[in-house]
């Protein structure tokens, strides 16, 4: 069952259900990052492959993405894995934020599709991720509310030739995430009640298939993220512990 849902997923066009296709309406000039089985990735993109994601020692760093809904907690308990295990931290939304505040062209246009709860095309923040993870030195990397729908993740996997070691999911119920959302008082345009609506069904059309996927290769843990935070991070704490970074 989930493997005949996950393989229409992966015949369709990445962007097929009505939430996406307004979400990636620029899909037609990103033809190089749709997963058609028959494509190559470009050769400049394999050439990076072997120099970006390495380290000095020639190892590239233990990647984690940090997935979830939209407040389900995802950066509150990246910070506390970051500080707690020695995890670099590097929030897409906030390399998109960054792109915005540096007033360029580029930033107004991500903040329109930001505002409309929409995901930006891969071919900016896989670029944005790929460049945080190279310029950082730590061993290991949270990649926090990043690839967002199938398109990224398949345009990740194929830019930098690497998948993730693992993969945590932050479970909450939308009823939740709305309450944290509203009050979360960090100025966002995208913290408001319609656009949060729309955030939450990009979530479950979008970002939901690629958990699945993560979950069919095994990767994929599942952390119930309701209670205090403090309880939540215990859940988190066991998890990395029992890892062998
Ligand atoms: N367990 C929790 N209980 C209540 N509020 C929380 C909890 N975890 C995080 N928050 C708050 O909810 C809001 C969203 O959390 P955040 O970590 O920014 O989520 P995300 O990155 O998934 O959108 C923030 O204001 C944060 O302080
Ligand atoms: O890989 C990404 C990450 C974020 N976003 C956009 O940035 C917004 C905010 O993302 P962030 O992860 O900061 O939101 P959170 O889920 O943490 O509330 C999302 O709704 C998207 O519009 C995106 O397009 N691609
Ligand atoms: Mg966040």
């Amino acid at each position: 069952m989930l493997r005949r849902r996950l393989s229409s997923l992966l015949l369709r066009s990445p962007c097929s259900s009505s939430a996406a296709a307004s979400s990636c309406h620029h899909q037609q000039q990103h033809h190089l990052l749709l997963p058609t089985h028959a494509e190559k990735p470009p050769a400049l993109n394999l050439l990076r492959l072997f120099t970006s994601l390495a380290g000095t020692d020639g190892e590239r760093p233990f990647i984690a993405f940090v997935l979830g809904g939209p407040g389900s907690g995802k950066g509150t308990q990246c910070s506390r894995i970051a500080s707690d295990f020695g995890f670099s931290h590097v929030s897409a939304g906030d390399l998109l934020r960054n792109e915005i505040a540096a007033g360029t062209d580029q930033g107004e246009w991500i903040l329109e599709i930001i505002r409309e709860g929409r995901i930006v095309p891969s071919e900016i923040t896989v670029e944005l991720v790929r460049k945080a993870i190279e310029s950082s030195t730590a061993k290991r990397v949270l990649i926090d509310g990043f690839p967002r729908c199938e398109e990224n993740r398949i345009a990740f996997e194929k830019i930098t030739g690497t998948e993730p070691d693992l993969v945590l999911f932050f479970d909450c119920p939308e009823d939740e995430m709305v309450k944290r959302l509203l009050s979360r008082n960090q100025g966002r345009v995208d913290d408001n009640i319609e656009t949060i609506k729309k955030r939450l069904k990009v979530f479950e059309s979008l970002n939901l298939p690629v958990v699945e996927y993560y979950s069919s290769r095994g990767k994929a843990h599942k952390i119930k993220a309701t209670g205090t935070e403090d309880e939540i991070f215990e859940a988190v704490r066991k998890l990395f512990s029992s890892l062998r970074l």
